[in-house]
């Protein structure tokens, strides 16, 4: 199995998240706040989203990576291979991106006089309260929403990727860096544009734990939120995660794709 894309996956998650953070973070509260911790989450999660994808598709159509830029496989393969490669990464994803989500809700990082502390000091401190008060399941709050928003926007993701890239690209080329950036971030684009209404129910399961729980499951979550807030509340944050996807996503799949020429 080749592991130079789990490499190429890992550095590559870790410059784009190092990018986008701060939006990230505005998108759900705070700014740099909580970065630390998903810096080497994220990054590993990353890894394990490229090299997922990039076997699963080696396994489906029998191309390498480097093969793939001159004979472009079934599209079909693509989207099964991204999204298989997206229901397995979220799995990776769902305890790390809890902790993210938590302490980026949290208004007040440390403690200051007069002001009441904040509940966790920190991603440990969060994630052993979690486990102490809502057990190991609670690790896992939001995960079924987390797989729903990520397994076929991730389908969709690479299939955009590759898709523009053998557009942009002429014949028997491999692809430049300009093309690399504008494909990658179009697929940022298109996939977060399409995850953004279960990233709203996501991050509202991810804190229904918190307090007292308000949602009896993922649909009550949909249906209660549309009740209150009505139908637009699922678009809540488009034009962050639309802002912050073209840079994190150019700047992904452009590193990616030069690690992997470096390491094979
Ligand atoms: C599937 N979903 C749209 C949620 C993410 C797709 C892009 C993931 C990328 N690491 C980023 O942070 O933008």
């Amino acid at each position: 199995m080749p592991v130079e894309e789990f490499v190429a996956g890992w550095i590559s998650g870790a410059v784009g998240l190092i990018l986008g953070h701060p939006l990230d973070t505005v998108k759900v509260l705070g700014f740099f706040k909580g970065m630390s911790f998903p810096i080497g989450s994220v990054a590993v999660v990353n890894s394990v989203l490229f090299g997922t994808y990039s076997n699963s598709l080696l396994l489906l159509s029998s191309t390498s990576h480097q093969a793939r830029k001159t004979q472009p496989p079934n599209y079909g393969h693509i989207f099964v291979a991204g999204s298989i490669a997206g229901f397995v990464q979220a799995y990776c994803l769902a305890p790390f991106d809890l902790i993210k989500v938590r302490l980026q809700n949290q208004t007040e990082p440390r403690a200051r006089p007069g002001v009441a502390p904040s509940q966790y000091r920190g991603p440990l401190h969060c994630a052993r309260t979690i486990l102490r008060e809502e057990g190991p399941q609670g690790l896992f709050r939001g995960a079924w929403a987390l797989v729903l928003r990520d397994t076929p926007t991730l389908g969709l993701y690479f299939l955009t990727y590759e898709g523009l890239s053998w557009w942009l690209t002429s014949d028997s080329k491999e692809p430049g860096s300009a093309t690399m950036l504008v494909a990658g971030g179009f697929a940022g684009i298109i996939s977060w544009t399409t995850a953004t209404p279960l990233d709203v129910v996501k991050a509202r399961m991810q804190m229904d734990g918190l307090k007292q729980r308000e949602y009896r499951g993922l649909l009550d979550c949909m249906v209660s939120s549309a009740r209150q807030e009505g139908p637009g509340v699922f678009f809540k944050g488009l034009t962050l995660n639309s802002a912050r996807a073209f840079p994190v996503n150019a700047v992904t799949f452009f590193s990616y794709e030069h690690l992997l020429r470096l390491l094979s």
